[in-house]
């Protein structure tokens, strides 16, 4: 656990970059600081590595003050990823990823094995292992930071606008990744962004900072965006909150109703409904429309750990208004029933309806998921 107690950043030049900071954040939960630039997030964050030392208060890591432990000491339980992945651009990737075990004295060959798992684990091809940063991608330079900060498994893990410098489908499946990892893994995490649809995607928690390196509010992402704490809060969120919380809700409450459905090839009987036709891997090909027995492209689909939002886009994308929902292998398992997404969206602005996210809970939540 991180205990922010009473912490004020003051500048020598007389900048107050944190103000009076109480907060908590649960072990193994995924915290986010959000906020618009300058409110104090990397500041309060790199207080908790030490590479800041708060002016009053104090940080405790596991009940420990933090001014008491040495840096070298600390940092060896806390991993870090920053912006553009901040990797040396003489060295391989695998030496990259190495890097921290290497200092913390193990041998090379041990550490070269431990950083091959970590590029596993993070979803990078190993015959990466032997490119330098420069050969690769923006997206795959940030999964090298990551895999960087994993490779020694710190318990903790603190991330600075990761993934903000990649374009955005690379960044949704960054996201995704973390989302998996963290199922996996169980780090207690803190990863600053400006985005509050990163913070409510990514987070068990949102801690919401202002102007002034004042905390707004602190909650789970339910909370935040359906009962904001005040008009900075509220604005700061935007107009489009009703839209951004389909982003926390899953579809597990949501009924899977069986359609008639055909296999590739198969000639189209004469039916009054819609026909999904199926791969030989049970994957969607096509809606048949009735009567025309017109074929038309699926739209897009329900997988596995959906939210909301991705229900209502399967709804809309679909010729026959039905969300076909998938397994992992892409299957088709059954579809969502327009009338039954909108009834979830209906709920979704009545707060005490909401099944609210504990800190620590998310995560699990989502891998309950159909
Ligand atoms: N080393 C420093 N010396 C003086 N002022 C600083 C220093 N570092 C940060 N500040 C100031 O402290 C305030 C908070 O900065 P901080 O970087 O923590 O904000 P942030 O919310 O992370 O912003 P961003 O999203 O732009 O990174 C800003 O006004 C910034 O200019």
């Amino acid at each position: 656990m991180i205990t922010f107690d009473g912490v004020t950043k003051r500048f020598p030049e007389g900048t107050v970059a944190v103000d009076s900071l109480d907060l908590e954040v649960e072990e193994g939960s995924f915290t986010v600081f959000v906020g618009p630039s300058g409110c104090g997030k990397t500041t309060s964050m790199r207080m908790i590595n030490r590479m800041i030392d708060p002016t009053a208060g104090r940080v405790l890591v596991d009940g420990a003050d933090v001014s008491g432990v040495k840096p070298t000491q600390l940092r060896r339980g806390i991993g870090y990823v920053i912006q553009n992945a901040g990797l040396l651009p003489h060295r391989t990737v695998i030496d990259n990823v190495a890097t921290v075990l290497l200092l913390r004295g193990e041998r090379r060959r041990t550490a070269r094995r431990a950083a091959l798992e970590a590029m596993e684990r993070v979803g990078l091809d190993v015959r990466m292992a032997t490119r330098y940063p420069a050969q690769l991608s923006g997206g795959q330079q940030q999964r090298v930071g990551v895999a960087r900060a994993l490779a020694a498994d710190p318990p903790i893990l603190l991330m600075d606008e990761p993934f903000s410098a990649v374009d955005p489908v690379v960044r949704a499946d960054l996201q995704n990744e973390m989302i998996r990892l963290q199922a996996e893994l169980h780090k207690t995490i803190v990863f600053v962004t400006h985005d509050i649809d990163e913070a409510v995607r990514l987070g068990d928690q949102v801690a919401v900072f202002g102007t002034g390196g004042v905390l707004q509010q602190v909650g789970s992402p339910a909370q935040v965006l359906t009962a904001p704490a005040n008009d900075f809060v509220t604005e700061f969120i935007g107009k489009d909150r009703g839209y951004r919380a389909l982003s926390f809700r899953g579809v597990e409450d949501l009924p899977v109703h069986q359609v008639p459905t055909l296999a590739r090839g198969q000639a189209a009987p004469e039916r009054g409904e819609w026909i999904l036709r199926l791969d030989e891997q049970g994957r969607p090909l096509a809606w048949i429309e009735p009567g025309s027995r017109r074929e038309h492209r699926p739209g897009s689909v329900v997988p596995p750990h959906s939210t909301l939002r991705q229900a209502l886009d399967a709804v809309l994308s679909s010729p026959s208004s039905a969300g076909v929902v998938v397994d992992g292998e892409g299957a088709a398992r059954g579809v969502l029933a327009p009338e039954d997404v909108v009834g979830a969206l209906r709920i979704l602005g009545d707060v005490e309806a909401l099944p609210l996210r504990g800190a620590g809970s998310a995560v699990a939540d989502r891998a309950e998921q159909p």
